[in-house]
């Protein structure tokens, strides 16, 4: 049986990781470098869903520790990054990092047995969202579920920031109809991103865009939520449609300290955009793709 994906409890008792079951925390130590913290969403009872910029080519496995539920440290066994990720690719052009494709799936060792404070999010296009929709089966297709989910116009949404040993849910608009231009030209002022002259060089058509201050002020990202799930509510059911990858400016740098400019923007890959990659790699794990 296809076990029930993006359920949670959110009775007051409930602790921060039953109400949002799929959160994961990633940590890289690398010898002599410190440590790197993203974050990821569980997706199966073996596979975690986050960044690829989490990682360097470099990276040991033993090296990456991944806290699922109350348990830490589960060895990772795999890591896959999507093909066409690359960081570097656009350096000749004077443009440091390019996060296009910034997707990856961890495999962990042992295979995850759920819990009230852990439960895997719901993925599109698989026939756990199709049920979470509440939607009939087979009738209903992943482009049914595109126009249901990523309607045009803005698409309420958020995002679970960890401040231990809090999870705080972060509500951001995804601006998918008139204004997505503006929130994608706002990429152009962060400090990295002098040289481009087209914001469609960095902004590639793999992402979702929150932030600004129109129709409201959407609260922003920090660097340590990446990797992390960009989450719509249906029904009281949770689907992930994106990957927390990069952000104009780093609420939580301390040198940014309190003042978010206007153009404070976020970019989340969208899930829509790599359903090959993710249908090839999640295929044994009976998630139904459609
Ligand atoms: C385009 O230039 C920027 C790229 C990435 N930014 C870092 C960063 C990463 C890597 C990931 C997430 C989720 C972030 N949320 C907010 C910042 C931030 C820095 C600016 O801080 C430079």
């Amino acid at each position: 049986t296809l076990s029930m994906c993006g359920l949670s409890l959110s009775h007051k008792t409930a602790t921060p990781l039953e109400k949002n079951p799929w959160h994961i925390s990633i940590k890289v130590a690398r010898p002599g470098k410190g440590v790197e913290s993203c974050k990821g969403a569980l997706v199966s009872p073996y596979f975690v869903l986050t960044a690829a910029h989490c990682f360097d080519i470099n990276d040991q496995a033993h090296w990456i520790t991944v806290d699922v539920g109350k348990t830490t440290s589960n060895k990772v066994v795999s890591l896959f990054s999507h093909p066409d990720y690359n960081i570097g690719k656009l350096r000749s052009e004077g443009i440091p990092e390019f996060y296009d494709y910034d997707v990856a799936l961890v495999k962990l060792e042992k295979r995850i047995t759920f819990s009230p404070e852990t439960r895997p999010i719901c993925l599109p296009c698989t026939e756990g969202t199709t049920r979470a929709l509440r939607r009939p089966h087979p009738k209903t297709s992943c482009q049914d579920h595109e126009r249901q989910l990523l309607k045009v116009g803005d698409v309420p949404s958020f995002f679970v920031h960890e401040k231990k040993p809090a999870l705080e849910r972060k509500e951001v608009l995804i601006k998918n109809g008139p204004k997505k231009w503006a929130c994608q030209a706002d990429a152009k002022k962060a400090t990295i991103y002098v040289n481009v002259t087209d914001v469609a060089q960095v902004v590639t058509p793999r992402f979702l865009c929150t932030g600004g201050i129109e129709p409201v002020v959407d609260p922003n990202t920090c660097k340590g939520d990446s990797g992390g799930p960009l989450i719509i509510t249906q029904n009281r059911r949770y689907i992930q449609v994106g990957v927390i990858s990069w952000g104009v400016f780093d609420v939580c740098n301390l040198k940014n300290k309190g003042k978010v400019p206007p153009y404070a923007r976020d970019f989340h890959l969208n899930l829509f955009t790599v359903l090959p990659w993710l249908k090839e790699k999640l295929a044994e794990e009976q998630l139904g793709f459609l």
